[in-house]
């Protein structure tokens, strides 16, 4: 397996906050990887030291192998996308296009053109009178036409509306499919973004909760619905990750693959089957809160106690 970005027990530590702690793993070299986790899970702190924009307080991250850290060789090979990116006051988008040309070795101006073109970015207006959706346009621009061999997206799509959104996604998987490299992007859009992720990385309070590809995770969990007595009669002894409640009825994310024997345990219960959505895969294992209020779960009621832990995470999360 070719990794491209290996940490080990990566810390980052501010005043009182782990932003990053302990943090062990690999993201495989050309791939589509999702950094998940709600607000403060330590993401962009992730991209931050894995390209060198900020010391670890203990642990290592290598990149390609090596300590990005004054690496030059490393460094030219990554192109990190913030969300909060500046600019020197009087630049405009020709300006930001000719630093980037001479930054990024891969650079690709006639596709940096096209996708100008797409997004609609304004030529005369200074990037700091940019509207948010402009703004991350740029980023999108730089990002893509880079062409660097490992490329951070923090939150690309602050903004943006609907339609650019979709044409961010699309033109994201067509450049991808032509000239393979590894990706990074950080999202709270799961359901937007589910077809674009091969791998997911969940952050909780700067812990790593899981890290599996799209499919196996899929793979890990089932969907049960019907009546909440007989939803919850299927469910002992097995680990519940969340709980929707829709007056007498239930709808059950539970761990597990499912079997024949589970199949003819809930159709004997008369109970319907389903797959779990990434969204709700990943609210149950980065969003766990025992007590989180609905309002700021959409999809549904975490059940207290089956948060996860260290002892329950898969074995890549542990080593
Ligand atoms: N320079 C800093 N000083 C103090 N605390 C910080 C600093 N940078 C990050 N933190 C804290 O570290 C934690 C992780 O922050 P980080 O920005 O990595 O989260 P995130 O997952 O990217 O969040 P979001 O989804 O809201 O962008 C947060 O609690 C944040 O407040």
């Amino acid at each position: 397996m070719n990794i491209a970005i290996e940490t080990r027990g990566l810390t980052r530590v501010h005043a009182e906050t782990r932003a990053l702690d302990d943090v062990t793993l690999q993201i495989r070299a050309n791939t589509i990887t999702g950094l998940l986790g709600r607000n403060g899970a330590g993401k962009t702190t992730f991209m931050s030291l894995a390209t060198a924009q900020d010391r670890p307080t203990s642990g290592e991250v290598r990149v390609f192998g090596e300590q990005p850290f004054e690496h030059g060789s490393v460094l030219e090979r990554l192109c990190f996308i913030r969300d909060n990116q500046r600019y020197p006051d009087d630049y405009k988008l020709k300006h930001a296009l000719r630093a980037a040309r001479i930054f990024y070795p891969e650079w690709d101006q006639a596709f940096a053109d096209e996708l100008v073109a797409m997004f609609r970015i304004p030529e005369k207006t200074v990037v700091k009178k940019f509207s948010r959706g402009q703004f991350s346009a740029l980023g999108i621009v730089l990002g893509l036409a880079s062409r660097a061999p490992i490329t951070f997206f923090d939150e690309p799509y602050l903004g943006l509306d609907a339609t650019a959104r979709s044409y961010f996604y699309d033109v994201l998987l067509r450049d991808y499919n032509a000239h393979p490299r590894t990706i990074v992007l950080s999202t709270h859009l799961i359901d937007e973004m589910d077809k674009l992720l091969e791998h997911v990385v969940i952050l909780d309070r700067g812990r790593v909760v899981q890290s599996a590809d799209v499919e196996d995770l899929r793979g890990s969990a089932h969907q049960v619905s019907g009546r909440e007595a007989d939803a919850e009669r299927y469910a002992i002894g097995r680990r519940v990750l969340r709980r929707h409640r829709m007056g007498g009825l239930v709808s059950l994310v539970i761990e597990g693959r499912l079997t024949a024997e589970d199949r003819a345990a809930a159709a004997a219960a008369d109970l319907d089957l389903g797959t779990v959505g990434l969204q709700d895969l990943v609210a149950a294992y980065g969003a766990a809160e025992p007590d989180a209020d609905s309002a700021a779960e959409p999809v549904g009621e975490p059940f207290a106690g089956n948060e996860p832990t260290a002892d329950r995470a898969p074995k890549e999360a542990r080593s």
